[in-house]
Parts: structure tokens; C-alpha cells; sequence
């Protein structure tokens, strides 16, 4: 799907036909060099590095069926809609206001002319909601994250932390788009720590309202999607403050959600005591209408307090079935995770889509070669393959771990199991800030990989990168959520300890825990035979045993520095150690679903091609991290060097 209506200088002057048929030509042979090429297409055939690899025949049909499984439907019908409709296309030059009426009129023909529905999925069927997701952030990003914003922040938060009649009351008008709405979170002093938000909601018991109130600079809500031009609602999270039944003082019962109106439902008026400015110009997203909301003095009906985990009676009094703020506080924010789940699973969708254009156009573009013979193609040289096929590894590897993620969540979201609750809030911080900090820089990476091509606006790279480049800090800044999943490592690895169970994803701790109280055996250390390398037991207990030994360090090493530091202080010293040990655990994941897939792949040739690009995502995996292994002898140095040739 090219949305960007603009010649491109990469294939000006071919036939899409041609095009397409010079790619195939060009990929068969890279898989097959017997095959002749057709003397129709203009192809040069001296394939160096290809000669010597083994080939596949993969089933081109099978292989794609398993990766997009039961939405290839949905998807198909997004693609139609928007190749039919050439004026909801994304032109490149383009001015920020106008991005922004084409992004809601992008967003109004999908709902309301193409009858895709995603908000009827978003608590009933994610999988197909994130398929959606995937699908239309292809066409723009902005438009992607607007419809987020609309049903994943805004309708999200109204179903997921409201009640029967906060459903009942908004669902039709948030599906159909007539509630436009915003998800009011950040503010200016505050966004990574939101228990700090300054946002107040005031009971008011003679008239049954709260109030809601800004109370300095500070608490302006910043950042707000859909608030600068099109959102009529917004659910804006703010200290709930009650009068003490003596009324001589306050009580504060920490952060929770409210529905406060924001802009009239007819006119469009912002609404009296409501102050809306627009975030400006930003360095991507330009379709997404960003702005900051000041509240002075609004009132809204006891009523519009989302009120699943904390109520407040007609008298002013308190109710909720969790006993502390802190539960409840993290009740409210595990019930935002989809939006986390839904980023980390369109960033490998942006992978997919620049991994893709950087290699077709790595096999066609050709440069130097041997004296007096044809030019090669570029993707004939190590270094070029060095740093296109890892990345393309990477890319089938998340997106099995993010297809893992999505089913989780579904799952969650029908049994709200506690344990899978927990693994669910883990894994999505995890696999978020993996996979979008890794798209970041492979972006950067297939730009560079096309030369100066590359930096031509139609080819996608540039706003690719500026667009997904806020996926690292929006929905949990990712330095942030790694510490979360090395908290919850330390603390599975506490209860571990104390006879606690293991939930399915951390179930691997508590056997690499034991192999890595043990030496690493120096004879397999040597092994470096090609069945041993590409055995996934190998690979996986590398993973393994990686993590376990950071885990098992760093434990030590907090206890240690607590003593003199104090927590906050014995953290801080530990931070980067926390930090690779979050990743090395991701990784261990990424394999571990990876690996899986490649067994259950019904398709022989599929599963031969998924299996290599398995073993490479592995073995460079290690490699990367050589020294770590071989700093305790796993690794011997004979083997390392083959991991690397491999
Ligand atoms: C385009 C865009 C759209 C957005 N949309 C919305 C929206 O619709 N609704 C909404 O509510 N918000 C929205 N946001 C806000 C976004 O969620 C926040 O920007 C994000 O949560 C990060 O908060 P912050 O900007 O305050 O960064 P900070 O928390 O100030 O982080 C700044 C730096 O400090 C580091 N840091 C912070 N704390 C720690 C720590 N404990 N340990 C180590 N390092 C740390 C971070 O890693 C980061 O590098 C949006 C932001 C943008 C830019």
C-alpha cells in the first residue's frame, strides 16, 4: 500500500507490472541462481554471495497465510478502501492543519463508509482490533495513532475503568464518532510519574458534582491527542479530594478517571472553564492534533467518575473493593496496557514495512562488481547483508512474540486472571520498549542502506522514523517500563525463593536458576558443530542462562548497595545492569516464541525458511553479547568464532 502520492525516483519510468516482476526475478535467483532470468527484464546476473548458500523453495502462498493468519481479511478490505479512494490518501507535502482534517476524514471514511468498526473489537476481539491497528497505520501513522487515541485511550478507558452505565451511555457515540474524545493523562510537570499528577476532582456534596480544577501551570494537561481541534470529550485523570464528614478538612484518594465534556456537542465551543491550546508543531504525527486542556472550576455529575474500582455515594462517601490507593492505582493502569500492547505490535508493522522496502531495493540496486563484469547488487555484499538480514531475522521473530503478546492479553481480558494479569503488564512493557526502541534505530539503519535514495520523501524512511519515533516515549517512556519488568523479575525471583509459583513466561527462571548456580560445562563450551549451534536447546539455554545470571547479580548487588544507599539510591547504582537484564529477559521471550512458532508452522518449505531466519536472529543474538559469554566461559573461543561465521 503506497499512500504517498509522489513519483519515485528509485523505479521512475518502469511499469508497476515490471517492477514487480524484475523483484520476483531478482529474489528467485537469489534463492535459486539456476533459474535463468527472462530476457524481457533488464537484470544483471552475477549473484557472489548467493552461489554459495543453500537454497529454498519456499511456498510463497503457505508462508504469508501463517504470518497474517485469520485477519488477512480485514486487512484486505483496509487496503481496498483507501487504494479506491485516492483523495483519503496521504499526499507529502502536506500542512499540519490540513494533515489533521484529512487524518479525521481518513479516520470518518473508514467507520463510517468502509463500516470497519474498531472500537467493537477493542474489548471483544483485540487481535482483530490490533489487526486493524497494524493495517491503517500503514496507510498513516497518524491516522494509526488518532484511531488509538479514539478507541484504545479514549473508548478504552470508558469501558475498561467504567461501569454498565458509562458503557451504556457512550459506547454508540465513541464507535460511531460522534463522541470524539480525548485521553487526558500527561501533565506539563508530570508524565512518566503519574502518581505525581496535581489535577484535582473536588466532591461537591450539595450539588452532586465534581469539580475540576488546574491548580498551577504545572497541571496542565499536555500532549492530549485529539484535543487541539476534534475531541468533544475527554477522560482526564485528576486527585480525587473529599470532604471529611466533619467537613473541616480534605481527603486525597490519589489518581482516578473522569469523563469531563470539553467542547459543545452541537457548536464545537470549547466548553465554559475549559482552556484548549495547541500543542504546535511536532517532529512527526502531523495528522494527530495534539494540545493542552486547562480546567477552572468545571463541573461534571457525580456520575461521570469512571468508577470500576473507586465510588463515591451521594453523601460523599468513599467505596471500593481494593483496600489502597496503590492497588487501586495499579488496577486503573492495568487496565490501560492495551494501548502499550497495540504499539508495541504496530512497530513491528513499521519494521516490516521498512525492512521490506530496504531489501527489494537492495536487490536491485547494483553497484561495482568484478573487472570487466556486470555490477552487483548491493545486497551481495556482507556488510549490506550484515545489516539487513539480522534486522530481517528480528522482524519474524517480534512479530511471533507480538502475536504472543496480543493472544495474552485477549486471553486476559476474558478470564482477568491476577497471575495473567501481572504477565500481561510485564511482557507488554517489555516487548514495547524492545521493539520500538530496536524499530528506531533499524530505521535509521535501512535508510542509510539505500543511499541517497533513501532520503527521498517518497520512499517512506523520513516519516516512517519521525512518525514512529515517539512510540519509545508515549503509552510509558521506555527506560521507565524496562525497570518495571526488571522489578518484576526481582520480585518473581524473591517469591521463587520463598516457594512461590511462576507464572507460564517465567516459568524458564526457576530451571536456568539452578544450571546457573552450577560451573558452564567446558566440554559443550567447545562444541561448535553447525547441529549443535542451530539446536534450539543451545540457543535457548544461552538466553537463559544470560538472564539468570544477571538476575542472579544484580539481586546481590542491590541487596549490597541498599545497605548504604537506601532502595531509591541501591536502584539508581544498579540501573544499566537492571536495564540489560530486562532486555536479555525480552530476548529470552522473543526466542522462546520464536522458536515455538518455527515447531507449529504446518508447512515444510515455511518452516525450513522461518527455522534459518530463527538460528540467525540466535545466533547474532549472541554474538552481539560475545563477551558477556565468554567473560564466564560459556562460550570457548573456537565456538564464538563460529556463532560469528554462522
Ligand atoms: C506526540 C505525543 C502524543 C502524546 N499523546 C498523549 C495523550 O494522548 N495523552 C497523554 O496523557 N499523554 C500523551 N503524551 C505524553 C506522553 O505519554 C509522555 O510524554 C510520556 O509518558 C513521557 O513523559 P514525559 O514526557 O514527562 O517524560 P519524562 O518522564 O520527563 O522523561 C524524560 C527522560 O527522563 C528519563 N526518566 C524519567 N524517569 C526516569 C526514571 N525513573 N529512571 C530513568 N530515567 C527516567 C526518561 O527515560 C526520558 O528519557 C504524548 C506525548 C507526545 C510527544
Amino acid at each position: 500500500m503506497e499512500s504517498r502520492r509522489e513519483k519515485n525516483p528509485m523505479t521512475e519510468g518502469e511499469s508497476d507490472g515490471l517492477i514487480a516482476a524484475r523483484r520476483i526475478q531478482r529474489l528467485s535467483l537469489h534463492l535459486s541462481p539456476s533459474l535463468t532470468p527472462s530476457p524481457s527484464l533488464p537484470l544483471v546476473q552475477t549473484e557472489t554471495c548467493s552461489a554459495r548458500s543453500k537454497k529454498l523453495d519456499v511456498n510463497g502462498e503457505a508462508l504469508p497465510l501463517y504470518m497474517r493468519g485469520k485477519h488477512i481479511d480485514i486487512q484486505e478490505k483496509i487496503f481496498d478502501f483507501f487504494n479506491s479512494r485516492p483523495d483519503l490518501q496521504t499526499p507529502i507535502e502536506i500542512s499540519k492543519d490540513d494533515h489533521r482534517e484529512l487524518c479525521m476524514n481518513q479516520l470518518i471514511g473508514l467507520v463510517r463508509e468502509a463500516g470497519v468498526r474498531p472500537f467493537r473489537y477493542v474489548a471483544d476481539d483485540p487481535e482483530k482490533y490490533f489487526a486493524i491497528m497494524e493495517a491503517v497505520g500503514s496507510v498513516d501513522m497518524s491516522l494509526g495513532i488518532k484511531m488509538g487515541v479514539q478507541y484504545s485511550l479514549w473508548g478504552g478507558s470508558v469501558i475498561n475503568l467504567g461501569t454498565k452505565k458509562h458503557r451504556d451511555k457512550y459506547f454508540d457515540g465513541i464507535d460511531n464518532l460522534d463522541y470524539t474524545g480525548c485521553f487526558a493523562m500527561t501533565e506539563l510537570h508530570h508524565g512518566s510519574n503519574v502518581q505525581g499528577l496535581q489535577t484535582t476532582a473536588t466532591f461537591d456534596p450539595l450539588k452532586d458534582e465534581f469539580v475540576i480544577d488546574t491548580p498551577n501551570d504545572g497541571a496542565i494537561k499536555w500532549w492530549i491527542g485529539n484535543a487541539a481541534v476534534h475531541g468533544k470529550f475527554a477522560t482526564v485523570f485528576a486527585r480525587l479530594i473529599l470532604p471529611t464528614h466533619d467537613s473541616k478538612g480534605v481527603s486525597d484518594m490519589g489518581v482516578h478517571a473522569f469523563i469531563v465534556p470539553i467542547r459543545d456537542m452541537k457548536t464545537h465551543q470549547t466548553l465554559p472553564g475549559v482552556e484548549i491550546q495547541d500543542c504546535g508543531h511536532k517532529v512527526g504525527l502531523s495528522g494527530v492534533d495534539n494540545g493542552a486542556l486547562r480546567f477552572r472550576s468545571v463541573r461534571i455529575p457525580r456520575d461521570n467518575l469512571l468508577n470500576r474500582f473507586g465510588d463515591v455515594s451521594r453523601d460523599g462517601t468513599y467505596t471500593s473493593s481494593l483496600p489502597t490507593i496503590n492497588k487501586r492505582f495499579g488496577a486503573t493502569l492495568g487496565e490501560l496496557v492495551g494501548g502499550r500492547v497495540g504499539l508495541a505490535y504496530a512497530s513491528v508493522g513499521v519494521l516490516k514495512i521498512s525492512a521490506t522496502i530496504a531489501i527489494r531495493y537492495s536487490l536491485l540496486r547494483q553497484q561495482f562488481g568484478p573487472p570487466k563484469q556486470p555490477e552487483v547488487s548491493i545486497l551481495d555484499y556482507q556488510s549490506q547483508q550484515h545489516k539487513l538480514m539480522p534486522m530481517l531475522a528480528s522482524t519474524y521473530a517480534y512479530h511471533f512474540a507480538t502475536v504472543y503478546l496480543v493472544e495474552k492479553y485477549s486471553e486476559m481480558k476474558k478470564t482477568h486472571d491476577e497471575q495473567l494479569v501481572a504477565d500481561v503488564h510485564a511482557l507488554s512493557a517489555g516487548l514495547k520498549s524492545y521493539v520500538t526502541s530496536y524499530t528506531a534505530k533499524a530505521l535509521s539503519v535501512c535508510r542509510e542502506a539505500c543511499g541517497g535514495h533513501g532520503y527521498a520523501a517518497v520512499n517512506r524512511f523520513g516519516s516512517l522514523r519521525n512518525d514512529h519515533d515517539i512510540f519509545q516515549t508515549f503509552e510509558g517512556d521506555n527506560t521507565v517500563l524496562l525497570q518495571q519488568v526488571a522489578a518484576d523479575l526481582l520480585k518473581r525471583y524473591k517469591e521463587k525463593f520463598q516457594g512461590g509459583t511462576l507464572t507460564v513466561t517465567w516459568s524458564y527462571l526457576r530451571e536456568s536458576m539452578n544450571t546457573y548456580l552450577s560451573q558452564p560445562n567446558p566440554v559443550t563450551a567447545r562444541w561448535e558443530g553447525e547441529d549443535h549451534l542451530r539446536d534450539p536447546k543451545f540457543q535457548l539455554d544461552a538466553f537463559r542462562y544470560r538472564t539468570s545470571r544477571l538476575l542472579q547479580n544484580v539481586a546481590a548487588r542491590l541487596q549490597k548497595h541498599s545497605k548504604t544507599l537506601g532502595g531509591f539510591g541501591a536502584w539508581n547504582r544498579c540501573l544499566n545492569h537492571l536495564l540489560t537484564l530486562a532486555e536479555s529477559h525480552i530476548e529470552t521471550v522473543i526466542l522462546a516464541k520464536f522458536i515455538e512458532a518455527v515447531k507449529n508452522c504446518p508447512d515444510p518449505s515455511a518452516k525450513a525458511a522461518l527455522k534459518l531466519a530463527c538460528d540467525l536472529y540466535a545466533l547474532d543474538r549472541i554474538w552481539k553479547d560475545i563477551g558477556t559469554y565468554r567473560n564466564v566461559d560459556y562460550v570457548a573461543p573456537n565456538k564464538a568464532k563460529v556463532c560469528f561465521l554462522v
